[in-house]
């Protein structure tokens, strides 16, 4: 059996976190296969280390464009060290983030440009694309609000503290992404309660892959 490559996406606070915490156990009850679940940036050493540097509020004069490489850079090596091995042996992998985010954050929210985003993206995945993306839509502020009460000031990164109408150019791409790829982008409403958003993504990943569970 081939593996099969999640991702979950949504502006900053919508609940990925959470909602990974809580579906993981759910699906791993019923789950043939292992269930690997990771991140971007991140995942993996390297990976972390450039999160570290990106994310970073003290890195003010951080180029757009140094920005977009730096996430393109740690998705490569995230790739390449542990998502591709997983999915050659028939794992479901789990990834809290991938592309879409860098066409959502550096080419809608830092204006770089979808397009011009996309390419180097490519350059970085050699085309490979998640299987299903579920994507968490919130609106930004209400996303912000909940950051803002869960996390202290100090916990906040140097994406979180950008303006409110950077992200509102976020949430307005990530819907135009989902209008684009319905094939791939299954939209959940994450304004309900986490139980509920949890069981949206529960119910939709059983669905599309019923095979792979009991
Ligand atoms: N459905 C929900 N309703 C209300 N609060 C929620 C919901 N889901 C998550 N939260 C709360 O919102 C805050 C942000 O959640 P979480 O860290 O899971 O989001 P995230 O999408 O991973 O954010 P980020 O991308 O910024 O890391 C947390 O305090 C969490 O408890
Ligand atoms: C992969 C990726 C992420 N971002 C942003 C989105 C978030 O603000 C942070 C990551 O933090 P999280 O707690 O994991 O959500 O980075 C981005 O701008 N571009 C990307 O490609």
């Amino acid at each position: 059996m081939q593996g099969i490559f999640i991702t979950l996406e949504g502006p900053d606070g919508a609940g990925k976190t959470s909602v990974i915490q809580q579906l993981v156990p759910l699906l791993k009850e019923k789950s043939k296969v292992e269930i690997v679940v990771t991140r971007e940036p991140g995942g993996i050493e390297i990976a972390e280390k450039i999160r570290q540097l990106i994310l970073d509020p003290k890195n003010t004069d951080m180029d757009i464009r140094t920005e977009a490489l730096l996430y393109a850079a740690a998705r490569r090596q995230h790739l390449i060290q542990k998502i591709l091995p997983a999915l050659h042996q028939g794992n479901i992998v789990l990834c809290d983030r991938f592309v879409d985010s860098s066409l959502a954050y550096q080419g809608a929210g830092r204006k770089i440009g979808v397009e011009e985003v996309a390419k180097i993206n490519e350059f970085a995945t050699q085309g490979v694309q998640p299987g299903t993306t579920l994507y968490l839509n919130v609106d930004s502020d209400t996303g912000l609000g909940r950051i803002k009460k869960g996390r202290k000031v100090a916990e906040q990164d140097r994406l979180d503290i950008e303006k409110p109408s950077f992200h509102k150019r976020v949430q307005k791409e990530y819907l135009v992404l989902a209008s684009e790829h319905p094939e791939r982008i299954i939209t959940i409403d994450a304004h309900v309660s986490l139980d509920q958003v949890v069981q949206s993504c529960y119910d939709s990943i059983i669905k599309k892959y019923p095979d792979y569970f009991a």
